[in-house]
């Protein structure tokens, strides 16, 4: 199986390309929202979160609203927050990637928004980013409910620059051009990875539910 990592930066079409291999026949593992079960109710994270940030657990739930008030102010915050939930992430992702294996599948997705930031790019065959001019960017990310100029301009200063993603990239899939050219794109690494040898899943020694650190 071929492991193949996506990711890009907010509004490039992220979600859409996603959808577009599942409709392909790969399975999709969305990280976004495995950890948004990670944070809701019953979430694996609940209560670790609960005593690293207290007051955020409300009912049993962490509100997602109090824990980014939190974090996206303080750098060190959300380096706690970071080491909580991604090995956690990261063991979802390996669960998910064994159950594929099982069934057969000649290719899984891995859609992590944090690829490069969190070094997945050693934990996939092959990396895509998805990417489009700035002016389609931000037009797309401006369009949505309750977003602000002032929001996106602090949600792109943390994040890794589009440029690096790119030159960092296996694969650059243009988002901007239509879904059209957006689809040939993906179906051409789709029959190119087919062809090449890919990891063993499930690796050696490996425990459902065990948590890896990078
Ligand atoms: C702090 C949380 C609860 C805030 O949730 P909320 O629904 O308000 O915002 P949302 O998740 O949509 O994020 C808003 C924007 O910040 C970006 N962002 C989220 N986490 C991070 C991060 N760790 N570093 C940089 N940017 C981030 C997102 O990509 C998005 O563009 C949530 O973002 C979170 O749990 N983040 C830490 C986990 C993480 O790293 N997730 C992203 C990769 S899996
Ligand atoms: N390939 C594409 N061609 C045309 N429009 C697209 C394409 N991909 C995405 N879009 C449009 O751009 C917007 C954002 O797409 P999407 O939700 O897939 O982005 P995303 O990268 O997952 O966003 P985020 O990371 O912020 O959650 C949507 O309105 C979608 O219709």
């Amino acid at each position: 199986m071929i492991v193949l990592g996506l990711t890009g930066s907010i509004g490039m079409g992220k979600s859409t390309a996603a959808r577009m291999l599942q409709a392909m026949g790969a399975p999709v593992c969305d990280s976004d929202a495995v950890v948004h079960g990670l944070l809701g109710r019953g979430g694996r994270a609940v209560p670790v979160i609960d005593a690293a940030f207290p007051g955020v657990v409300i009912d049993g739930v962490a509100n997602r609203t109090a824990l980014g008030a939190a974090v996206f102010r303080d750098p060190h915050a959300l380096k706690r927050l970071e080491a909580i939930l991604h090995p956690m992430v990261q063991a979802a992702q390996r669960d998910f990637l064994a159950r594929a294996a099982r069934r057969g599948a000649k290719i899984a997705v891995l859609d992590i928004p944090l690829l490069f930031e969190t070094h997945g790019e050693r934990r996939v065959d092959a990396t895509i980013v998805v990417s489009a001019p700035f002016a389609v960017q931000r037009a797309r990310v401006l369009a949505r409910p309750g977003m602000t100029a002032e929001k996106f301009a602090g949600i792109l200063a943390r994040q890794m620059p589009d440029a690096e993603k790119r030159r960092r990239a296996d694969h650059v899939v243009p988002t901007g051009a239509g879904r059209l050219v957006t689809r040939r794109a993906l179906q051409g690494i789709v029959r190119d990875v087919v062809r090449r040898p890919g990891r063993h899943w499930p690796p050696r020694g490996y425990q459902p539910g065990q948590i890896h650190h990078a």
